[in-house]
């Protein structure tokens, strides 16, 4: 693998003990299967250690340089159809030159203009489960991103981990004579194929890394000076095992390349689950949550079915006036004029809190004794004084771990759970089925 910058800083803090072993760790992979890199923050590393790494560094560079992409897309455009090859092993496209090495492998014949133009439906979609799932917008989501910028006036974006959208405004600006301009920053080197430097960056937005150096910064520096009055929107759709605290530095910094006052805020949208909500408000306090539920197109658990629709947890989190995001009528979103937004139809205005409450699109109930609404299915528990789930292990008798049923511990010390600790202490809960992320108290 290619070396994604600067490794980030962790804590591994045992059971009860405050103070953990510091130590560092890949920043763009929390799973120690797919990069091993580890290092105690306190520890000695050997020479021979160092010249191991080194030379595994040499030997997992991509086999094509950004500019070397270029020229091979130059000449593989050139091509008729009939020599125009993808190999979907190495996951690049193939001059005729090439067939020959990659003869074993599984290939597509005739790529198109309009294949070469959708990239992320040629590409397959990386599946590093806990932090690099690639879930691609569905058709729905991406067009009703795109309209909704558009129709906010903005005529550059800086699409950071958005391929899909990235490559619905390149196919648009090539159509009609709306000129929307994109830069796509992304980790992923395999779109260096289909882009040039002035249209992709190899980037790590988890510690803000341009893997192409000074000259790919100032790419992106200059496609958010605004010229022309094109007003600029950064849209992001990180995945969602990435710690928030890392993803808002980079963020900020990007942010500051856009304007160096602090007191304006560059335009953006943050894609990002319901239950990270009070995470990015820690970071971005001018930023609010809307109704809208953003569907994908390969995550069984987040589609927006026709009927009885699945909810996706998936919102909007943005730094623009609430009431200026219309949300698309005809799902059912209403605008609420005390809220002064558009909200989900299950979504009810609450008098109490005087706010429409709900987060997750079902009709959210209010609770006197806790005084704030509260998930349908939960009810107010006596003992443990505050709403919650109807089973739970109470946190005042001692019946056994909700989990295991074992005495002796609550279910959020349950060795049967597979947990993670954030370096903010933010206890998350993998779902093996699909290895999303979830907040632990979440359901
Ligand atoms: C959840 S997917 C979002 C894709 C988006 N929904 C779309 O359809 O355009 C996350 C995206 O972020 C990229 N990504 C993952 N880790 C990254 C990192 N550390 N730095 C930059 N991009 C990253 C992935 O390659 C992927 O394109
Ligand atoms: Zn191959
Ligand atoms: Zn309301
Ligand atoms: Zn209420
Ligand atoms: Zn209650
Ligand atoms: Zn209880």
């Amino acid at each position: 693998r290619l070396s994604p910058g600067p490794a980030l800083l962790f804590v591994k803090t045992s059971q009860g003990k405050e103070e953990g072993r510091r130590f560092y760790a890949c920043s763009a992979c929390r799973d120690r299967k797919d990069c091993n890199f580890f290092q105690w923050e306190d520890e000695k590393v050997s020479e021979t250690r160092l010249a191991a790494r080194e030379e595994y560094n040499r030997n997992h560079q991509p086999s094509f340089t950004h500019r070397q992409n270029v020229d091979r897309y130059k000449n593989f455009v050139l091509l008729p159809l009939s020599k125009r090859r993808f190999c979907q092993e190495c996951q690049q496209l193939l001059l005729p030159a090439e067939w020959e090495k990659h003869s074993d492998h599984q290939f597509l014949c005739d790529i198109s203009t309009a294949q070469l133009k959708s990239p992320s439906q040629l590409l397959y979609p990386l599946e590093n489960k806990k932090t690099n799932a690639q879930y691609l917008f569905a058709g729905r989501s991406c067009q009703f991103l795109l309209n909704l910028l558009i129709d906010l006036g903005f005529r550059r974006v800086l699409s950071v981990g958005t391929p899909r959208l990235h490559e619905m405004i390149q196919s648009k600006a090539s159509q009609e004579d709306l000129s929307v301009r994109s830069l796509l920053l992304d980790i992923d080197f395999r779109y260096s194929q289909f882009y040039t430097e002035d249209e992709f960056c190899h980037y790590n937005m988890f510690n803000h890394h341009f893997f192409g150096g000074e000259a790919a910064r100032e790419t992106c520096k200059k496609f958010l000076h605004e010229e022309n009055d094109e007003r600029v929107i950064m849209v992001t759709d990180p995945p969602f095992g990435g710690l928030v605290e890392a993803l808002a530095s980079s963020f900020k910094k990007l942010m500051a390349m856009w304007k160096e006052t602090e007191k304006e805020e560059m335009p953006m949208f943050w894609i990002f689950p319901y239950f990270f909500e009070s995470r990015i408000l820690d970071f971005f306090p001018s930023f609010s949550m809307m109704d809208y539920q953003v569907d994908y197109d390969n995550h069984a658990l987040y589609k927006h079915g026709k009927t009885g629709r699945r909810q996706s947890p998936v919102r909007i989190f943005t730094n623009l006036a609430p009431s200026m995001i219309v949300l698309p009528e005809e799902e059912g979103h209403r605008f609420c004029s005390v809220c002064q937004r558009y909200v989900s139809s299950g979504n009810q205005h609450c008098e109490i809190c005087n706010s429409c409450t709900s987060k997750d699109g079902r009709r959210w109930k209010h609770c006197v004794l806790c005084k704030k609404c509260v998930k349908p299915s939960w009810f107010h528990c006596n003992n443990c004084n505050c709403c919650t789930l109807q089973k739970h292990s109470c946190e005042k008798t001692d019946v056994g771990c909700f989990v295991c049923g074992k005495a002796g511990h609550k279910r959020s010390a349950c060795p049967r759970l597979s947990r993670t600790r954030t370096r903010k202490g933010d206890l998350l809960r993998h779902d093996p089925a699909d290895g999303s992320v979830f907040p632990f108290q979440d359901n």
